[in-house]
C-alpha cells in the first residue's frame, strides 16, 4: 500500500472492498446510505488501537464511488499515523459523503449522516474536513454526542486554522534549525502555495519574524486580498518548482511533489500543511533525501487541527493546545535527527516511530 495516485479505471480493476489500492488492514468500513435526504457516504474506520478513530467528513462530488471508497481509505489511514505520531490517544478514521457540498448539503442530510455516525456508538468521532463547515458539525450534534469541531458557542474548540498554522510554522522552524543550523527565519525566502485558512495564517508567522515571502494561489482575489494585508509578494511566474527558494510551503493540495516536479525543486526544505504531499511516499521521500532535501512530514506538521479538537473530548483550554502544537517543533527535530541516524527517509522515520507507539500500546492491552 502506498499513497500513490492511481486513476480510477486502474481502481476498478481491483476488488471491490479488501482488494483496494488503499486498503491498508482497516478494521471496518460503513457504507451508508438514506433515499430520503439522498445521503451516500463512506465511514472508514483504519485503527482503534490508540483510542475512538477520529477524523474529518469530506463531502466532495467524487466522479465515481471507486474514488470515494480509495479516498476514505487512504484518508482514515493517514489519520490513525497522525495522532499516533502527535501523541493522542485517538485512532484513525475519516468519512467522505459522495455529493456537491455547495448544491446538496442540507441539515436533513447532515442529520442522518449524524446517526449513522451515532450507530457506531463513539468508535468514531467526526469533525469537519473539505466541503464542511462548523455549522454542519453543529447540526451532527444535534443527534449525536460524537463529533467534534463545533461553534465555541456550543462549547467546541472553534477554528482549527490558526493552531494549525502554529504548528506548521513550528515544524518549518525545526526543518530550518536541521538543514541550516539555526531556526531564524528571517531573510529565508519562502515560497507559500495556497493562501486559505492556513496558509494565510503561516504567511502572518512568517512576516511576524521578517521572512522574505512570496504567495501563490488560484484565486486573484486572495492573492490581492494576502499581499495586501502582509506586503507580500504574489508569484508571477509559471513554474514555482523550478524557483530559486529555501522553503517551499505546500498548503493548498496533495500530491505536489511528484514525478514532475521533484527533479526541478531547488527549495533546501519542503514543509507546509497540504495532506499527502508526496505523491508516492516512499518513491519521493526517497527522491528528496538522496537530493539533500529535508522533509518536515505533512502529518506530522499539519497535527495542530487535530490537536485543537482533542480539546473538546480531553476538555483542555487554549493554553494546552497551544502547549502541544508547539511541541511540534520538538518532535519534527527528533525525527529529523533520527532519519539522519538510522540513514532513513524522514517519512520513514516519522512513520516507524507512529508505528512503534502502536504496537507498545497494542500490547498493553493485551495484558
Ligand atoms: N484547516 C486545517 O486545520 C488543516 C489541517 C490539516 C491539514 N490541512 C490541509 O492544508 C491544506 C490547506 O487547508 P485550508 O484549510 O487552508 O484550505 P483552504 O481551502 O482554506 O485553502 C486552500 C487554498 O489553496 C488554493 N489553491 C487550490 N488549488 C491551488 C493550486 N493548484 N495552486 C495554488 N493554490 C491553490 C485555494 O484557492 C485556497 O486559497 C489542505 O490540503 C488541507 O487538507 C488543513
Amino acid at each position: 500500500m502506498t499513497s500513490e495516485i492511481i486513476t480510477s479505471k486502474d481502481l476498478k480493476k481491483m476488488d471491490p472492498v479488501f482488494g483496494q489500492h488503499s486498503f491498508d488492514n482497516h478494521e471496518q468500513i460503513v457504507f451508508c446510505n438514506d433515499k430520503d435526504t439522498g445521503l451516500k457516504a463512506i465511514i472508514g474506520i483504519h485503527n482503534t488501537v490508540l483510542g475512538p478513530a477520529l477524523g474529518g467528513t469530506r463531502m466532495w462530488n467524487y466522479a465515481n464511488e471507486w474514488e470515494a471508497l480509495n479516498d476514505v481509505l487512504r484518508l482514515s489511514r493517514g489519520m490513525t499515523f497522525k495522532s499516533a505520531i502527535t501523541g493522542l490517544n485517538l485512532g484513525g478514521g475519516k468519512a467522505v459523503i459522495i455529493g456537491d457540498a455547495k448544491t446538496q448539503k442540507t441539515p436533513e442530510l447532515m442529520k442522518r449522516f449524524g446517526e449513522f455516525v451515532h450507530s457506531l456508538s463513539g468508535k468514531y468521532i467526526t469533525a469537519e474536513d473539505v466541503g464542511m463547515a462548523t455549522e454542519d458539525m453543529d447540526t451532527v450534534r444535534e443527534v449525536t454526542p460524537y463529533v467534534t469541531g463545533i461553534s465555541q458557542s456550543k462549547g467546541g474548540a472553534g477554528n482549527p486554522s490558526p493552531i494549525t498554522a502554529y504548528g506548521v510554522f513550528m515544524g518549518m522552524k525545526a526543518a530550518a534549525k536541521f538543514q541550516f543550523g539555526s531556526d531564524i527565519l528571517e531573510d529565508r525566502t519562502v515560497f507559500v502555495q495556497g493562501i486559505g485558512n492556513v496558509g494565510e495564517g503561516l504567511v502572518e508567522h512568517l512576516m511576524n519574524e521578517g521572512a522574505n515571502v512570496t504567495i501563490t494561489d488560484i484565486s486573484q482575489e486572495r492573492l490581492e486580498e494576502v499581499r495586501d494585508k502582509y506586503g507580500v509578494k504574489i508569484y508571477s511566474g509559471n513554474d514555482i518548482y523550478s524557483e530559486e527558494m529555501d522553503i517551499y510551503a505546500p498548503c493548498a493540495l496533495g500530491a505536489t511533489i511528484n514525478d514532475d516536479t521533484i527533479y526541478k525543486l531547488k527549495a533546501k526544505i519542503v514543509a507546509g500543511a497540504a495532506n499527502n504531499q508526496l505523491a508516492e511516499e516512499v518513491k519521493h521521500g526517497l527522491i528528496l533525501k538522496e537530493r539533500g532535501i529535508v522533509y518536515a512530514p505533512d502529518f506530522l506538521i499539519n497535527a495542530g487541527g487535530i490537536i485543537n479538537v482533542y480539546a473538546e473530548l480531553e476538555n483542555y483550554g487554549r493554553q494546552e493546545i497551544m502547549r502541544k502544537t508547539e511541541n511540534i517543533y520538538n518532535t519534527t527535530l527528533e525525527i529529523l535527527d533520527n532519519s539522519k541516524v538510522n540513514n532513513l527517509t524522514t517519512h520513514n522515520a516519522a512513520m516507524n516511530i507512529a508505528k512503534e507507539r502502536i504496537e507498545a500500546r497494542k500490547k498493553e492491552n493485551l495484558k
